[in-house]
């Protein structure tokens, strides 16, 4: 079987005040969208800054196409595509140029680089604000273009944390089928969301984080997520207080 498009492998990662990820092994295969689902604080965002380097771990691993991401280099990285913490526009410049930017950043180069803009606008429905300042754009429309710009190379891994936050129903219609499509096509999607019902329409797979740690799986058709899911943080929160 080919290497998961990423892995972690006991990955800790402690901070001053206490710990952010406690020992986390998950992986996202190829044709996968896996969500992570937990409470504010869990440990969701510190997991995909460890996946894609943006953190060193204390202990374990992450690998990112079967490498490991302290030293995977920039072949790799041209094939991940990432949206965590701020959607990452430049707020001077206007759409397009940010996602001619975004594609020069991802090896793209000469006609690919438009072809790449023109394509991942009309997909998102981005053209109307491709000739406007990023800065003055509304805050969703500044999230659908992190998003454009975090897809528009055609990434064959992608992280994206809580990516539904701002956007307006069509855009969540529009990132559901973006995502699907792009799974269908092999990529592997490791996405966070606060959404469990959203979670639910896309996911092959939800792994539930607390505290740090893996404390379960839900499928994604289980009925009544939300209750199976605070069923299952609340087990884990008594466990810990005994
Ligand atoms: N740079 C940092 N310095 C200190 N502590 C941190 C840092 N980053 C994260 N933490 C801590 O690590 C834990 C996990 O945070 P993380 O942001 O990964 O959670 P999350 O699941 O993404 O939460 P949310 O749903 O609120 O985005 C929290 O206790 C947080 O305070």
């Amino acid at each position: 079987m080919p290497d998961p498009r990423l892995a972690a492998h006991a990955l800790v990662r402690r901070f001053a005040p206490g710990i952010g990820v406690a020992g986390i092994d998950l992986a996202v295969e190829a044709g996968e969208i896996h969500a992570l689902v937990g409470l504010n604080g869990a440990g969701k965002t510190t997991l995909m800054r460890l996946l894609l380097g943006m953190l060193r771990p204390t202990a374990g691993r992450a690998l990112v196409h079967g490498r490991d991401v302290a030293t995977a280099g920039s072949t790799v990285w041209a094939r991940v595509g990432h949206l965590v913490d701020h959607p990452l526009v430049y707020p001077e410049l206007d759409g397009h140029t940010n996602l001619r930017v975004s594609a020069r950043l991802r090896g793209l180069r000469g006609a690919a680089v438009r072809t790449a803009a023109d394509r991942v606008a009309e997909e998102l429905r981005l053209t109307s604000c491709l000739r406007t300042t990023a800065g003055t754009l509304s805050q969703g429309n500044r999230q659908r273009l992190g998003i454009a710009a975090a897809l528009l190379h055609d990434p064959t891994a992608i992280v994206l944390d809580e990516p539904t936050n701002s956007l307006d129903p069509a855009g969540v219609i529009l990132l559901r089928e973006s995502l699907l499509r792009r799974a269908a096509a092999g990529a592997g999607i490791l996405v966070s969301s606060h959404h469990l019902d959203e979670v639910a329409r896309i996911a092959d797979r939800v792994t539930v984080v607390n505290h740090g740690r893996v404390v379960g799986a839900l499928a994604p058709d289980t009925s009544e997520i939300e209750r199976a899911f605070f069923a299952m943080v609340h087990a884990d929160d008594e466990r810990l207080s005994r």
